[in-house]
């Protein structure tokens, strides 16, 4: 840790002010700020940009490019590499992402290019995220093997609402981070959170085909992945979809005129879009007497795609999902404590090109981790920085705190205590299913909705049972698979190993966790204490652990938690509940006439 203690930057956290005003805007109203947003005498400014491109290109400072380049980011560059890079130094051009908001939330998947993005914001670069509530009633096809089923209205409306107040957040979070990691304060910075529904709604088919449609030609649309495979597949592909890449393309167009943007960012399944943007941009340019338009190698005004790579963790999986589910960044969907456990997970092997990525934390600060990691890597340094910082990135300042404050009390010196808030707000929900009307109005409203989300993700081909895990942190099971010597099968249920015989090995090998019920209560959780499940597996009985008769919380190794609400079989059956083991259990004890073991 002394080696941590030497950091030359960052700031503890942000000012209490900074947080106050964080607050402020979570809670709905805007703040002004004038952290980075000075609006600079113009002529200053200038001179202040042409002294860096001068120390960049004396090799005294680092370009954009390649500061993206060494964290990662840079897959692909649409345009030429070297060009870009020229004109990154030269301008600060306008630089855009977009996500179209086909959930209430956006997940960890999204936040590659969004990071990108964020850098340059804070180097001084016009930056705009585009929330596509236009594009997302056509539906972008990239990437996928089928079409997306369609939104209710209602769901629609919530997901919008929903994201753009993510982005929002996002921006505020970004702002404080820039504080925090001592970004400079005294450059121009702007940002803008737009949507294409303000301009795509007054788009007539006439226009949209005149002027986009004439620029783009049917060969490259027609060689894209995402056309052949639905092609070769049998799926085929909808007229509007095959269509969509001239939305995202206007789009571009009307933000070029509009705010100067000459780059724009997207995952790598976005290049087709890209490079089918780029290309109408330019014929719209050619075509509509822009002034602009000089020689044909006019790079000072054209337009560039960047790519940032799909993610997958060093044993080959793809980011993002945790057991199979999303990991979102809405905290109603996955609270500041889970996300820091998803992240405290990350692999050694992964978590400096984690570091890199998803934090502000200069490329020094990050070797100084990495060497104090190495030291001992039992302590997961790394992991704890990078934890910490993208709950502070998602969920603000203060949750970042708690969730790191809860994660040492639950964890703290193998004394396995915990008071965890997250634990805490999932027991209140527990209590909630017992009694429906106890919950107020605003939290029936959000249930209600949770509920929408998750059967309208059903129909996407998630099982009920993912949806129900989505829905909560909490699982249900039916009281009968609690019985002497069932603790394999019940790690099993509630989705913490993979079968009955690992619970097995999980209990020998001392690595499996229950949470005795006298030392607290569902209405008083702060004293609860963990035990190891007994080796002694036939003589343990799970109900000995029942916490208010209806509530079994389980630990497998250090950090996943599992909380399990149980119910009477009937209650399961009538809720249309299963869990993994269930059915089995069942047919076994049909079988024998008696309760299985
Ligand atoms: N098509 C992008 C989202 C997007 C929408 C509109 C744009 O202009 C740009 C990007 C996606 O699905 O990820």
């Amino acid at each position: 840790m002394s080696l941590l203690r030497q950091l030359p930057r960052a700031r503890p956290y942000v000012c209490q002010q900074c947080i106050r005003k964080q607050r402020t805007t979570i809670e709905g109203q805007r703040q002004k700020g004038t952290w980075g947003q000075k609006i600079m005498d113009p002529a200053r400014a200038a001179a202040q940009w042409e002294q860096r491109a001068n120390k960049i290109k004396n090799g005294q400072e680092k370009s954009m490019l390649t500061i993206l380049e060494e964290r990662g980011f840079v897959k692909d560059v649409a345009g030429g590499r070297e060009q870009l890079d020229w004109l990154l130094t030269q301008k600060d051009i306008g630089a855009y992402v977009g996500v179209d908001p086909t959930a209430p939330s956006m997940h960890v998947g999204h936040l590659l290019p969004f990071m990108a993005l964020f850098w340059l914001y804070l180097s001084g670069y016009p930056s705009v995220t585009l929330l596509g509530a236009g594009t997302v009633l056509i539906g972008d096809p990239s990437g996928r093997t089928t079409e997306r089923a369609r939104q209710a209205d209602d769901v629609r409306t919530m997901n919008i609402l929903n994201m753009r107040r993510q982005i929002d957040q996002l921006w505020t979070h970004v702002k404080c981070l820039g504080i925090k990691h001592r970004f400079p304060a005294e450059i121009s910075r702007t940002r803008m959170a737009l949507d294409n529904h303000t301009w795509l709604q007054n788009l007539s088919a006439i226009e949209l085909m005149q002027q986009v449609g004439s620029g783009m030609r049917l060969g490259p649309m027609l060689a894209r992945d995402s056309v052949k495979v639905r092609m070769e597949n049998g799926e085929g592909m909808s007229f509007s979809e095959f269509s969509y890449p001239l939305f995202q393309a206007y789009d571009w167009w009307w933000m070029y005129n509009k705010h100067g943007v000459q780059l724009q960012l997207g995952g790598s399944d976005q290049y087709g879009n890209l490079c089918a943007g780029m290309d109408a941009v330019s014929y719209m340019r050619r075509t509509r007497g822009d002034q602009r338009v000089g020689a044909e190698d006019d790079i000072a005004n054209a337009t560039f795609g960047l790519a940032t790579p799909l993610l997958t963790t060093a044993s080959g999986e793809k980011f993002g999902k945790s057991a199979g589910n999303a990991v979102w960044l809405d905290k109603e969907m996955m609270n500041s404590f889970d996300l820091y456990q998803y992240f405290l997970r990350t692999a050694d092997n992964d978590v400096e090109r984690y570091l890199k990525l998803f934090t502000f934390l200069p490329i020094q600060h990050i070797d100084l981790v990495m060497e104090s990691q190495r030291k001992d890597e039992s302590k997961r340094t790394a992991q704890h920085v990078l934890a910490k910082e993208v709950v502070e990135l998602a969920h603000g300042a203060e949750d970042a705190m708690k969730a790191e404050a809860a994660h040492k009390e639950a964890f703290s010196q193998g004394t396995h205590t915990f008071s965890l808030f997250g634990l805490r707000k999932a027991f209140e929900e527990i209590k909630k299913k017992e009694q429906p009307d106890k919950v107020d109005e605003a939290e029936l409203k959000l249930l209600t909705y949770k509920k929408t989300y998750a059967s309208s993700s059903t129909a996407t081909g998630n099982s009920a049972e993912d949806s129900q895990k989505e829905a909560s942190q909490i699982v249900t099971l039916p009281l009968p698979l609690l019985s002497q010597g069932s603790f394999p099968r019940v790690l099993h249920a509630a989705g913490l190993v993979g079968s009955k015989s690992e619970g097995q090995r999980l209990i020998a090998k001392r690595g499996a966790y229950v949470v005795l019920p006298n030392s607290g209560s569902l209405e008083n959780p702060s004293g609860l204490k963990w035990e190891q499940i007994p080796e002694a597996i036939s003589t343990t009985d799970p109900n000995q652990y029942l916490l208010d008769w209806r509530a079994l919380v389980l630990r497998s190794g250090k950090s996943k938690i599992q909380i399990c609400r149980i119910v009477t079989e009937e209650d399961f059956e009538k809720e249309g509940l299963t869990c993994p083991g269930w059915e089995d259990f069942k047919a076994r004890r049909a079988e024998s006439g008696e309760e299985t073991q």
